[in-house]
């Protein structure tokens, strides 16, 4: 095929962007220099200097249809946009009546067959004149998501169209997707809607060189999967990924013992009900997954889970606001005590996101010291089984309940066998959105709960939280 000339990509120009390509989205109120490196606004993402837009796709759980449209340069506001969403009932009204200004807008509802399930995904098609642009990313579609919080952004390089030397794509396809299997993923994950109006999207992605692409794609749809689709979704895509870090580089003898207990450390806005205690789900299930298939030797690795305490949330930019996107509800909380003693606080004073309160997602595993990094995830998925799916059938069935999606950076996939994770920030150190290790709750913090009230002590804004 033709050589494809290296269009000039301005996100090249951010620093650091390279390899990773993974950013933060830019906050109010902190000092410039922690947005210029490795941070975007939508409207940055959406810009004419990133492309010149044809149409594009919006994939999201929250809209604010007039705002989003704002986001968009004025030349673009009038190009088709695909709204795919969850909405149902009041919630699809409203969506429609804030569309109804728009003729080029569609709305594309996903398919939701299970109760309690939800459409997570975050995730934005951008189809240029040069080429295809895929974001995937942590933010709900409406003003405070992209404000003063700490979110997450995977943008992928301008992926060119494939010249069309044969007579259909599926001889390329084989040629033209990478070694990761991004597009046949996304494929996979797309087909799941079975939607007409993303026939459009998958078709067009099937004609597009995604070979450069050197993230591995998790993604969750709603589901009972088994046989050859066991481990297509959900913990069980991520184990079947990530297994390779703990088989070929690790398993040395020398590294065996050293490997066993490298933690895992999970980071989320949001937990679901995980049963009496963590051998239900956390334990058996979850982390069994990130361990290692065979059980041949017994590995225990550490499990850190970041969740903002109370005072992570009164001490944020937005005060107690921000917990309005911390939806950990009392009820479910009330039956898990157990699960405090794996809770750390957000701590990004090196991003200078300490009081950016997070609504990002993210799932790694480091060496015990901290300064190696086996893998990193960054995802809409929270600490749920709706999310990641939970077992049933003796183990041969998962089942899963929302749509969600993610990338994970593997080092084989950039030529290393681990990323360096350096304290100072200017290094090549891989862009870890918060400080490891991570900080332990105090005796008195307690997580952050949604429906209860705070009002003994005010908020950076001198309020209180009070739940009607
Ligand atoms: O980003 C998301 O996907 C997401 C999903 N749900 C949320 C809820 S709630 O629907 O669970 O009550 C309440 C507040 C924020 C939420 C949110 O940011």
């Amino acid at each position: 095929s033709t050589i494809q000339l290296k269009r000039y990509d301005p996100i090249d120009k951010i620093k650091h962007s390279l390899p990773y390509r993974f950013f933060l989205t830019t906050v109010k109120g902190i000092p410039d220099e922690n947005n210029a490196l490795n941070a975007l606004s939508l409207k940055e993402i959406l810009s004419t200097q990133h492309g010149q837009l044809i149409q594009s796709a919006q994939f999201n759980y929250m809209f604010h249809i007039d705002w989003l449209i704002e986001q968009y340069p004025s030349e673009f506001r009038q190009k088709p946009l695909l709204i795919v969403h969850g909405c149902k009932r009041d919630e699809l009204a409203s969506l429609k009546a804030e569309c109804s200004p728009y003729p080029k807008i569609e709305l594309c509802s996903a398919d939701m067959p299970i109760p309690f399930g939800t459409h997570h995904t975050k995730m934005m098609f951008l189809l240029y004149t040069e080429g295809i642009r895929i974001v995937i990313h942590t933010s709900n579609l409406i003003p405070q998501d992209w404000n003063q919080k700490t979110q997450g952004i995977w943008i992928s390089p301008i992926f060119p169209k494939i010249s069309k030397t044969t007579d259909d794509y599926s001889t390329t396809t084989a040629n033209s997707d990478s070694h990761t299997n991004f597009k046949r993923d996304l494929l996979t994950y797309l087909d799941r809607y079975s939607s007409k109006q993303l026939q459009f999207w998958m078709q067009t992605i099937l004609e597009h060189d995604m070979s450069s692409a050197n993230v591995h794609v998790i993604s969750s749809v709603p589901g009972r999967f088994t046989g050859g689709d066991f481990q297509k979704f959900g913990h069980l895509k991520l184990r079947q990924v990530t297994i390779y870090c703990t088989l070929k580089t690790y398993l040395g003898i020398d590294k065996q013992e050293q490997y066993q207990s490298w933690p895992i450390v999970g980071q989320f806005s949001s937990i679901g009900s995980l049963g009496k205690d963590a051998d239900q789900w956390l334990e058996k299930e979850f982390l069994t997954t990130l361990k290692q298939l065979n059980s041949s030797y017994l590995e225990k690795p550490e499990l850190k889970l970041i969740y903002p305490s109370v005072e992570n949330v009164r001490t944020s930019l937005e005060g107690y606001k921000a917990g309005g996107s911390l939806p950990y509800s009392m009820n479910t909380a009330m039956r898990q005590p157990w699960l405090n003693k794996y809770l750390y606080q957000w701590h990004s004073d090196y991003r200078n996101r300490t009081h950016a309160s997070p609504h990002i997602k993210t799932y790694l595993r480091t060496s015990n010291d901290y300064k190696q990094l086996l893998w990193f995830l960054v995802t809409s998925a929270n600490l749920s089984k709706a999310a990641w799916g939970s077992l049933e059938k003796d183990n041969t069935q998962l089942f899963i309940r929302s749509y969600e999606i993610g990338v994970l950076f593997l080092p084989k996939n950039f030529s290393c066998s681990s990323f360096p994770i350096l304290d100072d920030k200017i290094s090549d150190s891989f862009p870890i959105p918060y400080d490891l290790p991570p900080t332990k709750y105090e005796a008195k913090d307690k997580p952050w709960i949604v429906d209860i009230p705070y009002t003994s002590q005010r908020d950076s804004h001198d309020c209180t939280w009070n739940p009607h």
